[in-house]
């Protein structure tokens, strides 16, 4: 083990040693990405708070698993207004699959993140994303591949890249690299503790021209109207939105069930935009 890991929570030390045991894909992907910016974009046009909604079956904070079909579960998340969709792939610690994924993006139209602890090139290959999450504390470390190299690696496949900090150190090192998406991870991967002023700290360091993310910890959407505050352009949400009625849970913090309250009108649904 080495020094950063040794700052790890154990739970993620194992979520680490397993990624790195994980064999990569078969085939070379070539993706047709839907973009995650237009996206965003289209979302605000439409007064939607742009939210990325979780497929997370379970995870190390939370109890028990939900087994409901991901299909039917990313299906409501699109009707509740929904931008995009992350998609945990990782078997042993979160119960998701690259299958989910696969089956996910066949049934929606919305961008689509693979939610995984990728350390190696060749684990880009597993499943086609829209976007790939490339969590910089885990990267540059002995038997990871770098930052830069999967970046480079993950837009050859034609994929976006969401790079995760949590520290200016790391948000530096995205930016060396060029990163277009970043996402400012508010759980602190050492201790597995949540504080949304991680985001608040980090954000006006961040340019303008990237889209930005706030990741982790919204609950409510008094914490939707925080980050916003903040500077977050878009919100990557799972636990309180799966966490019971999903769709009922993603219109509450997209804006859709207030629009719904405005207009007296229960037949606001959203099915996705274009955006290739
Ligand atoms: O969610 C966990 O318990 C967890 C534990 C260890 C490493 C990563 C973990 N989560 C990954 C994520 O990035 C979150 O699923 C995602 O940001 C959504 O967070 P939340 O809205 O708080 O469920």
């Amino acid at each position: 083990m080495n020094a950063n890991e040794d700052k790890l929570a154990p739970e993620v030390r194992s979520i680490l040693a397993a990624a790195r045991e994980r064999s990569g894909g078969g085939a070379t992907v070539d993706v047709d990405a839907r973009s995650f910016p237009v996206a965003v974009r289209a979302a605000e046009a439409d007064g939607r708070v742009p939210v990325v909604a979780e497929v997370k079956p379970t995870s190390p904070t939370t109890e028990g698993e939900r087994t409901d079909d991901p299909v039917a579960l990313a299906e409501e998340m699109v009707a509740g207004g929904a931008t995009a969709l992350s998609v945990l792939t990782e078997p042993e610690h979160f119960g998701g699959s690259t299958e989910n994924l696969r089956r996910i993006r066949e049934a929606v139209d919305v961008p689509v993140l693979r939610k995984d602890f990728v350390v190696r090139e060749a684990q880009l290959d597993a499943v086609a994303s829209d976007l790939v999450l490339l969590i910089a504390r885990f990267l540059d470390e002995p038997g990871t591949d770098s930052l830069a190299a999967l970046y480079e690696t993950a837009e050859a496949r034609g994929s976006q890249p969401l790079v995760e900090v949590h520290t200016r150190e790391e948000l530096e090192r995205a930016l060396d690299v060029g990163a277009e998406i970043v996402g400012v991870n508010n759980r602190d991967l050492g201790e597995l503790e949540v504080d949304l002023g991680t985001f608040e700290r980090l954000a006006p360091d961040v340019p303008d021209d990237v889209t930005l993310l706030a990741e982790s910890g919204v609950t409510s959407v008094d914490d939707v109207r925080r980050m916003r505050r903040a500077g977050a352009d878009a919100l990557l949400i799972g636990t309180a939105i799966m966490d019971g009625d999903v769709r009922a849970n993603t219109e509450r913090l997209t804006g859709v069930e207030a629009e719904k309250g405005r207009r007296g009108d229960a037949t606001v649904t959203h099915t996705g935009s274009d955006t290739r």
